[in-house]
Order: C-alpha cells, then structure tokens, then sequence
C-alpha cells in the first residue's frame, strides 16, 4: 500500500479507521486520493473483507473512476464485493432485495423524466380538466424537492406557497398513489424509500448495518436531507462514516442540497476527528490565486486557502469577444494553437460553460474546423423518443403494472386503437376498479368497441403475453430483435419521419438499444430484462449516450460540458465561457443564489491544471436579438495583476517558447505526412 504517495495530513485520514471522521478541503487537494487509499488500506493492511466496504458519491463516471483507482492499488480478487457506487444505484440495491416490506412487487419499474412527466399531465388534466397549460416541470419540480427533503405527501408543504405550490399539493398524493399502483418508483423515490424502509423495519436496518461497516462518502457537500437520513441510519450502530468534501463547491442546493450537512457534520457525529488538506496538487499558482480571491468573497463558508508547491505557471488570459460566435472562434483557435505548442492531445481541453444551449457555437465551430469533440449532457441517448418507445415496450414487458408505458405503445405503431377507445378502456378499468391490462384482456366483452378495434386489442395482448414468455426463456437481444421486427418499427419510423436522413438516424438510434443489450448481456453473468433496464435508468442524467456510435471514435475529443457536470473532474487546459452577468452568475426566474454562483465558478477555475482562459461577450442573441452584455462581476474578484487582458481584435502573441515549439512540431507535423 503506497502510503508514501501521501502528504502527513492524507495520511492520517487514511490510516484513521474507526469513528467518524470530516475530511474538509478545498479543490485539487487530493481528497478523492484519500478515499481510494482508505479503501485500499482499509482491504490490504487490516484485512477488512472487501463486502464490508461502502463508498458512494454522485455521479457513475465519478464512481468508476473510484472503483477503478482502488482495483489498480490493491487487485481487482481483493475488492470483489466491496460496494463502491452512487447513492441512487446503492439505493436501488437495497430496494431490490427488500422493496416488498413496502408494498412494491420486486419487478417494480423506474419512471424517468418523460414516463414522470406524463403522469403528472394525467393527474393534472383529470384535476383541472380543459384548464390552460399547466408546466408539469414546475410541478414535478416541486415534488422532488419535497422528497429530496424527506416530505411524504401527507407532510408536503412546497417551498413556494404560490399557485403552483398549491396545485402541486393537490398532485403529489395522487401522484404518488399512482405510482404505487402502476409498481413504479421515481428517481427521488430511490432514497426516500429506502430511508423509510430503513425507518420502519428494524430488521432490514440491522441487516444494512452489520454488513456495510466502512462507510465512506465523496463531494458530502452535496448531500441532501434523504441522503443525511440515509448515512445516519447506515452508520448509526457503528459510526464509521468517513465523509470528504469542500464547502466551496457545494453546487445542488437547488436539488435540495444542503451545505448544512457539512458545516454541522462535527455537531451531528461526536468524536469527529477533523483534517483539513490544504496543499493544492492540481493548479498552477495563477490558477489557485484567482480561484483563492474569488471565494474569499462568500460569507457562507469556512475559512481556508490552498497552497501550491508548484510555481506560478502561466497567466490567465481574459479574453473580451464581440458575439457568441467570435466567442467560440477564439476558443478553438486557442485550442489548435496551444495543442501545437504543448504537443497535448484534444482530450487535454475541457469548455465549461453554464448552460446546455451554450454549447451550440462551440459545437459548430468544432465540427466547421474538423475537431474531434464530445459533448457531456445535452439531449442523452437514453432520452430520444425512438428510444423510450423501445424501453417502453420492454418496461411494461417486465412490470404488467406499468400503465404509462403500456397507454405509450398501446397504439404505438399505429394498430387502430385511437384515443377514444384508450378513453373507453381506462374508463372501464377506472369504475371497475381492475387493472388496465386485465381491462384489456377482456377486452372482447367491451361492447362499446367496434370489431376492428377489439381484434386489434386481441392481437397486441397475444404479443405481449407471447414476448413476455420469450423474455424469460431466450436470449434478450435476440427476443428484443424479433419484437421489433414484429412491430415492424422500422418501417413505422421511417414512414413518419420527416426525411430519410433522420429517418436513418433513428433506425439507427433503434439499432443501438439492441447493442447496449448485446453488450450487457455479454458483460453479465446472469443476464435479465429487469437487469438491463435497471442499468439504463441508473445511467446519469449528465452522461453522454454511451451508445452513440461518435463516441467511440471520440476518445481524444475536445471536452465540452457544463460547470455542474465537470465537478471532481481535472483537465490541462480549460476555458470557461460566458463571464457575464446574467448568465455566469446566472439569473434565474426564482431565485439567484450568488453564492452558489460564485462557487460554481470556484468549481470551475479549479479544475484548471495547466491553463486557464476566461471569455466573455460584449454582445450576445438573446431570442435572436443582439443584446449588449455586462462582464461578470467575479471577474473583478480576480486580482487585476493575474488576469492578462485581451480584446479579440488584437491578434494574440506566441512566446518565444512558444513559437519555437510550434516550429518544430509543425514540421514534425509535414515529415510524418511525407512518411505516412
Ligand atoms: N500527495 C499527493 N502527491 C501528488 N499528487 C497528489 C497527491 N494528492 C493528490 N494528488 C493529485 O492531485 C490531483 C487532485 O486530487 P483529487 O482529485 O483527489 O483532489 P480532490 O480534492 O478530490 O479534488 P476536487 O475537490 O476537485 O474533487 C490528482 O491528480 C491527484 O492524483
Ligand atoms: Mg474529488
């Protein structure tokens, strides 16, 4: 175990065992180091057995990385068993083995953002019926915050006590009842059930404790009220909860995240034993003084700098563009330029940026140049409607009580079963109080039915009843090929696609459902359709579709992502778009929390370890208008003397290093040419 790749303070984190204990510090100081060498020396030095180790953080990519560090340390046989995962996934886990105890079948499915959003327009337009439009985002918004913070509906009371707090008062009971019937639970559901599960069978709880010994928790800051619940009741009859973070990057409050979990941790855990890092292994010197200034001006934070024993590197260059357009411009050619320079790869780059719809320019400007890129988040694989029609039909295959999905194919593709007949069928099964899919294979003695449209429902429950049984017995990427080639879906797509083109792409898209099962099945030891879909909706929302068939040719492509997304994340060379007021900070329609801002800003210069580069917009389209743009306020945070100005009118010098370099690289460049 290399102990020896640790300063004094990493150390005795890692070699503190039992009690609890709060790593607190700042940005690049090797926090997530320290969980990795506390799980391997944890497993090697004292032996603890690999099923006894829990660690969990956020995001997927975050917890394959932790996974993957440990396996390299201490051997892939020596962690078999250990848990190391993100909360929801270590929730759905637990939920697995013991949802019964709450009601839930263990089939129950998961309802993502379009399966939740159609629920709630059902239970709105049956609330309100023919009132205006309501935003089922807000609503579903509002209900996620409530059990983030642990709310039941029976103890709701919405954060905003407007006309939508209201209405979503009148939704989530019913909301939630639904859900239950339907056996499906929602991403919040994960934990929220899992803590009143923890809650309310003791057994389950003793059951959690004894086997989860070792507790370690990365980005606490983060954590929510569910999640806080959820520690606690692990942790309880041991104590062993080790929990890193940094109150200068706290990002999720509006997910409910509360920083009070961390500021209070030593209040809430006695016997905390508390280490701060404070030696910064990531950034230049620059780059720490800029990032250093900026969060000095929260009020809200505890009090710590970070050190480098590395020299100040480069400066920050701060660049004022014309437009959005120029904006990318100078962006991509400050990428070809310094790749020459560094000689480093386009997976060296990383742009952050505040919002998903800013990525358009640079992705445009990245294609028009011919650059390799890869953008995390944007509309997801998992997220296309040819896609969930897919998961549709393989959702409600393995949870009969789904009916939002089983109303999503009813008529999908077209079988002459039109909403007049779902309204008479959900009618049924509503003063009959069954099922809808027992509605449905009754369906010959509805008599309202026409001929057709009760042979049509005859045949679509034989496919089912006939597919379902497939699905148990055969192999599932098979079984999913023949079902759509007997829905003849891709034909249906491209008949109703606007054009070939997309038409392709969708088939495609299709295509790639099956490829992800293929490649599951093969990874798997024993295979299933429920093991499939529960990956596919634990999958992060932040995540590229890791499906697209771009993807695997973009393993040295320029990084695009937002702030939020690129949290615990490190990159040579970055730049951080958009400094300008109203968009970085952001204004948002409810509230701005100027603090939160400025540490998303913190989280963004710090994940800057070579170069840092600032752009803003005197002019930018706002809803197709030229608007004229304010710089951001934190940029006069940042002590003048480590900013290097630059109007993008002027042409940029190269360093004498610089130009040698690109020199030599560039003929370097034309011999390997001639050779290839
Ligand atoms: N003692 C050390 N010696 C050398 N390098 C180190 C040491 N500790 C950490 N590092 C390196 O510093 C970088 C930052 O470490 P790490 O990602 O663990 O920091 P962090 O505190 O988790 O950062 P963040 O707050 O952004 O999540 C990594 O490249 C890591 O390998
Ligand atoms: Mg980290």
């Amino acid at each position: 175990m290399p102990l020896s790749n640790l300063n004094e303070q990493q150390r005795a984190a890692v070699c503190h065992v039992d009690g609890p204990l709060l790593l607190l510090a700042g940005a690049g100081s090797g926090k997530t180091r320290v969980i990795t060498c506390r799980i391997a020396h944890l497993l090697c030095t004292l032996k603890v057995p690999a099923e006894q180790v829990m660690a969990v953080t956020f995001t997927n990519k975050a917890a394959r990385e932790m996974k993957q560090r440990t396996e390299e340390m201490v051997g892939r046989k020596r962690c078999k068993g250990m848990v190391v995962s993100t909360f929801h996934a270590l929730c759905m886990r637990i939920l697995k083995e013991d949802i019964d105890q709450l009601g839930y079948k263990k089939n129950f499915s998961i309802y993502g953002t379009a399966d939740q959003t159609r629920l709630i327009r059902d239970i709105c337009s049956g609330l309100h019926q023919g009132d205006q439009k309501i935003d089922a985002d807000r609503i579903l918004w509002l209900i996620s915050d409530a059990k983030n913070g642990l709310q039941p509906p029976e103890a709701f009371r919405p954060r905003f006590d407007d006309e939508y707090g209201r209405l979503a008062a009148e939704v989530y009971p019913r909301y939630q009842r639904a859900l239950k019937a339907f056996n499906a639970v929602d991403f919040d559901d994960l934990i929220m059930l899992t803590v009143r599960l923890l809650q309310e069978r003791p057994a389950v709880l003793d059951k959690y404790q004894q086997r989860f010994r070792y507790l370690m928790v990365d980005e606490y800051q983060d954590t929510n009220a569910a999640q806080y619940q959820l520690l606690r009741l692990l942790s309880a009859s041991h104590s062993n909860l080790c929990v890193v973070g940094d109150d200068d990057q706290s990002i999720y409050g509006w997910r409910g995240a509360d920083l009070g979990n961390i500021l209070d941790f030593e209040k809430d855990f006695p016997g905390t034993s508390l280490i701060k890092l404070e030696q910064n292994y990531r950034s230049t010197g620059n780059i720490l003084s800029a990032a250093n200034a900026l969060i000095l001006h929260n009020q809200k934070r505890k009090d710590k700098a970070l050190w480098t024993a590395g020299g100040p590197g480069k400066p920050i260059h701060c660049i004022c563009c014309d437009d959005g357009e120029d904006e990318a411009r100078m962006v991509v050619e400050s990428i070809q330029a310094e790749r020459y320079a560094d000689e480093c790869r386009y997976s060296d780059f990383a742009v952050l940026f505040r919002t998903n719809a800013q990525s358009r320019a640079f992705e445009e400007q990245l294609r028009y140049d011919n650059i390799p890129y890869v953008l995390i988040g944007g509309q997801q694989f998992f997220d296309r409607k040819e896609v969930k029609d897919v998961l549709a039909y393989l959702k409600f295959l393995q949870n009969p009580q789904d009916e939002i999905n089983l109303l999503r194919i009813l008529n999908f593709p077209k079988r002459g079963i039109g909403t007049t007949s779902a309204d008479h069928l959900i009618r049924h099964s509503l003063a009959e109080n069954r099922p809808l899919w027992q509605v449905l294979k009754d369906a010959e003695e509805i008599t309202e039915l026409g001929d057709k449209v009760r042979a049509a429902i005859v045949d679509f429950v034989r496919l089912i009843e006939r597919f379902r049984r497939r699905f148990q017995l055969g192999k599932l990427s098979d079984t999913a090929r023949e079902l759509l080639s007997d829905l003849a879906l891709e034909e249906e797509i491209y008949r109703t696609a606007e054009d070939p083109e997309k038409g392709r792409r969708r088939a495609d898209n299709v295509a790639e459902v099956i490829n992800a099962m293929a490649s599951y099945e093969e990874r798997e030891a024993t295979p299933s359709l429920s093991g499939f879909l529960e990956k596919v909706s634990l999958l992060d929302r932040d995540e590229p579709g890791r499906n697209d068939k771009e993807s695997k040719l973009k393993k040295d492509a320029v990084v695009l992502m937002s702030l939020h997304a690129s949290k615990g994340l490190e990159f040579p060379h970055v730049f951080l778009v958009g400094l300008e007021d109203d968009l970085l900070p952001h204004k948002k329609s409810v509230v701005t929390d100027i603090e939160e801002e400025r540490r998303l800003c913190y989280v963004g210069i710090t994940r800057a370890q070579r170069t840092l580069t600032l752009l803003h917009a005197a002019k930018r389209k706002k809803y197709g208008q030229l608007q004229v743009r304010v710089p951001s306020p934190f940029l006069e945070e940042i002590p003048k003397e480590l900013l290097n100005r630059i109007d993008s009118d002027t042409p940029q010098p190269l360093d004498p290093d610089q130009q040698e370099q690109r020199a030599t690289s560039f003929f370097a460049g034309i011999q390997q040419m001639l050779a290839d």
